[in-house]
């Protein structure tokens, strides 16, 4: 059941991620795919690209705080976004408790969802304007949103809760995946030898990994496969809630009309993790940077400890960045590659 305080008051209603299944949500998941197709990644794959080599350019050799720079990949939007999510998870939880609050649109935890909502709005509509000034019309997502404003499908405010919503699915994902592989590439030097042995194989050393290669580096494949594991839901009784589905016990090929429900952006994901551990291994041997242990190694770094942003994080860590080769540096920074 949609909760008041989170997507009608903060999101007013004209978010996506999570809203119910009705006309809107149909025509506007319509929307995401295009967007968000393996097409329109592919073809936009150099803005990708683009934001590798500027990671990859700031994660000097022999740096023992890739976390950070990790978490600098996305921090303005991730920033924003934890404060969202914490705000809204408060609300969340307490509109769930007491329904009730609803109706006393004064009280003091509509007025900060107020209060976060002008600073939300604030922030995507500053990126929204900046694509509308761009003389050049670059492709972005939010131009393709733009789009549908001219052809009355979508209005303002849509386009600034859906960039919204495309910036909270996207950033804190890949971050935290990203930070977990490394982590668990710095446990498992033995995994980064195959790996680095595969891209010296498929790749060469005079040039970088992209998208192209991917047929051909099934092992930096198979790691992220690894990395991102399984999660097994209690199906049986998330299909009997009634709460979430109308008389659960009949048999209704109906409610399966409105289509699947899955991940949008399934495939910007897939790629941009494939660039970013390609990327990573290309250039650099992962050390754990760890205190050392009794026997004079490092020691593992815990990957049963979580912390929670939006997603679930592994606990701060250290590793060493060791380059691999001498034509890293030119490779990294020479854009004509
Ligand atoms: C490793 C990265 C990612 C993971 C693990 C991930 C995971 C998920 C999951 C579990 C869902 C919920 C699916 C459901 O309702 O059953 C979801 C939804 C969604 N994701 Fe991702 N995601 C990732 C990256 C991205 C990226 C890069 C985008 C692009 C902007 C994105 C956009 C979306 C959107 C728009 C939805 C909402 C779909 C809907 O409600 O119909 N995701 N994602």
């Amino acid at each position: 059941m949609p909760n008041y305080y989170f997507y009608q008051v903060l999101s007013r209603s004209k978010g996506f991620i999570g809203f119910s299944y009705n006309e809107r949500y149909r025509k506007l998941t319509f929307i995401m795919h295009g967007i968000l197709s393996q097409r329109n990644v592919k073809e936009k794959s150099d803005l990708i690209d683009l934001k590798y080599r500027i990671l990859m350019q700031n994660l000097k050799p022999q740096s023992t705080k890739m976390m950070v720079f990790i978490l600098k990949i996305s921090s303005t939007c991730s920033l924003e976004h934890y404060h969202s999510y914490k705000c809204s998870q408060t609300y969340k939880k307490l509109g769930d408790l007491f329904p009730i609050l609803k109706w006393f649109s004064g009280n003091k935890f509509y007025n900060k969802v107020i209060e976060h909502r002008k600073v939300l709005e604030s922030f995507y509509g500053s990126f929204v304007k900046e694509v509308k000034d761009d003389k050049e019309k670059k492709p972005c997502a939010i131009r393709d949103l733009l789009n549908k404003v001219d052809e009355g499908i979508l209005d303002k405010l849509d386009i600034v809760h859906m960039t919204d919503n495309i910036f909270f699915a996207g950033t804190d994902t890949i971050s935290a995946s990203l930070t977990w592989i490394v982590a668990a590439l710095a446990n498992n030097p033995q995994v980064q030898s195959k790996a680095h042995e595969e891209l010296d194989r498929v790749v060469g050393q005079s040039r970088l990994p992209t998208i192209l290669d991917e047929p051909n580096i099934s092992y930096i494949r198979a790691i992220i496969k690894e990395a991102n594991s399984a999660a097994v839901f209690n199906i049986y009784g998330i299909h009997m809630d009634e709460k979430i589905y109308e008389n659960p016990k009949e048999f209704n090929p109906e409610r399966f009309l409105a289509g699947r429900r899955f991940c949008t952006g399934i495939h910007l994901a897939e790629l941009e993790l494939l660039l970013g551990v390609s990327r990573l291994l290309w250039s650099f041997k992962i050390e754990n940077a760890s205190p050392l242990g009794k026997n004079g190694k490092p020691i593992p770094i815990n990957l049963d400890k979580a912390r929670l942003g939006i997603n679930v994080w592994p606990e701060e860590y250290h590793v060493k960045l060791v380059k691999r080769h001498d034509n890293v540096e030119k490779i990294l920074f020479d854009i004509s590659q």
